[in-house]
């Protein structure tokens, strides 16, 4: 499986190209096409055998003029800064087609946690915050998970930064454990986000959700809640989902053409989304190599791995059965991919609108932090729905205004509203 060698660039080649489509002015593309600011440092560890391993962190800040940066921390060991910047800029437009008030923020540090003691992690995310606590907070920064993070290691983040501090703060970071300044629903709310956008497309395609069927890159944390909800609530079949197997240092796709079973799969997957192989083989399942999901003969695909997975090579292996791709991950398909998707006609839900749940109950735990009062999980993700549609239906209406790709539409949604605060502010 191939990733993307330069994410960033991608990222201002999606930006330049609609700002071109869009006449916008060379100064403020200028501001939008870089972070505002960013942050690298080094992590000192002290590791379990007594030596000292330094790490290295980034945090980057692409644009607060709506609120806050907001955005996930990646830990992964072929992060860079220029993976931290696309995420970063991709956030900004995320927040703002969403319709939530926060601006786009990522970070990154580039290690393994699967190689790290439950200690040695807890001291890293500790020391990652003891870089950067006086560069974030609830009114400036609000760091959440993404690969290789989770609820623990945002609480072990929220504790450092109340303590330096002085203060609890639990709305420094979402995405926190429940009981701990968590909220109801966001270990759902990225996956199920995706389905939401699924069902108000096949809406739009005019497509029964029962008779489609859906084959899904990654088995992590947005992909094992997009398969439940494509399951569960459009009663739809996943005949596969795939994963990147550490021992073997390959990727694998895992299938069942009558349909995969999510939840059992969830119950031999590890804490990183690694299925264990032998286990799914002895409950029937076929093990194929990384890339087989892509060319099934499906409705829909969903990678939600990593970015550049659909890019100039892959894209050819689509089935042309395929009417729909959701993008649960960030920057899954490259714009040479995407030149072939439009031809092909297959409708695309673009990344910072399909996976935009995540940040939008991120956005949810924040205010529920702030009132001291939290939601019923049914409160949030009917919230989370309402968010989901409507963004959904704005970005649709303007591809169609403008007879644009949908991905070129999310992107003058979203710049449209990120220029109109600037100008508010009297940045421009
Ligand atoms: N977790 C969240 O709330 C959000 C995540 N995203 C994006 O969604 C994507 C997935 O994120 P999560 O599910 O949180 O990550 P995760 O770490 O929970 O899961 C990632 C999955 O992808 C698989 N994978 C990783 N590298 C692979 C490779 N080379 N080949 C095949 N499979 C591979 C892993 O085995 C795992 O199953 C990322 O692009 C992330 O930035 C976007 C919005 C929110
Ligand atoms: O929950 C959040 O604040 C951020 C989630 C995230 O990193 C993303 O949407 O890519």
């Amino acid at each position: 499986m191939t990733v993307n060698p330069n994410a960033f660039e991608m990222a201002q080649q999606q930006f330049d190209h609609v700002a071109e489509m869009l006449n916008l002015d060379p100064q403020v593309r200028e501001m939008l096409r870089w972070p505002m600011r960013e942050y690298h440092f080094r992590i000192p560890v002290h590791m379990d055998d007594g030596t000292i391993r330094v790490f290295e962190g980034f945090r980057v800040q692409h644009n607060d003029a709506r609120g806050p940066n907001k955005g996930g921390i990646r830990f992964h060991p072929a992060e860079t800064i220029d993976t931290v910047r696309a995420l970063a800029m991709w956030m900004t437009w995320k927040c703002a087609v969403a319709d939530i008030p926060l601006g786009g923020g990522k970070g990154g540090v580039v290690i393994d946690p699967a190689t790290l003691s439950v200690t040695e992690k807890e001291k890293l995310c500790r020391g990652f915050i003891q870089r950067i606590w006086k560069d974030i907070g609830p009114r400036n920064d609000v760091p959440a998970p993404d690969v290789g993070t989770n609820p623990q290691m945002m609480g072990w983040m929220m504790d450092e930064y109340s303590k330096l501090s002085g203060q609890f703060t639990p709305g420094v970071i979402t995405g926190k454990p429940l009981g701990g300044g968590g909220s109801l629903g966001r270990t759902e709310a990225t996956g199920f986000g995706v389905v939401y956008t699924i069902r108000e497309a096949l809406k739009h395609l005019k497509m029964d959700p029962a008779r489609c069927t859906a084959a899904i890159q990654g088995f992590g944390n947005v992909s094992q809640y997009a398969a439940i909800g494509f399951i569960e609530q459009l009663k739809g079949k996943v005949v596969c989902v795939s994963y990147w197997d550490r021992d073997d240092r390959i990727g694998y796709t895992v299938s069942k053409t009558d349909g995969v079973d999510p939840n059992f799969l969830k119950t031999i997957t590890d804490q990183y989304g690694s299925i264990d192989k032998a286990k799914a083989k002895a409950a029937g399942y076929v093990i194929e190599d990384a890339n087989a999901w892509i060319t099934k003969e499906v409705d829909i695909l969903i990678p939600a791995a990593l970015e550049g997975q659909i890019n100039a090579e892959t894209v050819r292996q689509i089935n042309p059965r395929v009417k729909l791709i959701a993008e649960g991950a960030n920057g899954p398909t490259t714009p040479e991919a995407d030149e072939e998707i439009k031809k092909r006609g297959i409708f695309i839900i673009p990344d910072f609108l399909c996976n935009a749940g995540g940040v939008t109950v991120s956005y949810f735990e924040g205010v529920q932090n702030d009132m001291n009062f939290y939601w019923t999980k049914d409160e949030v993700l009917e919230k989370l729905d309402t968010k989901m549609t409507q963004a959904f239906h704005a970005v649709l209406e303007m591809s169609e205004k403008e007879n644009v790709y949908m991905r070129d539409a999310a992107y003058m949604v979203a710049i449209d509203k990120v220029v109109k605060a600037m100008q508010l502010r009297g940045w421009l």
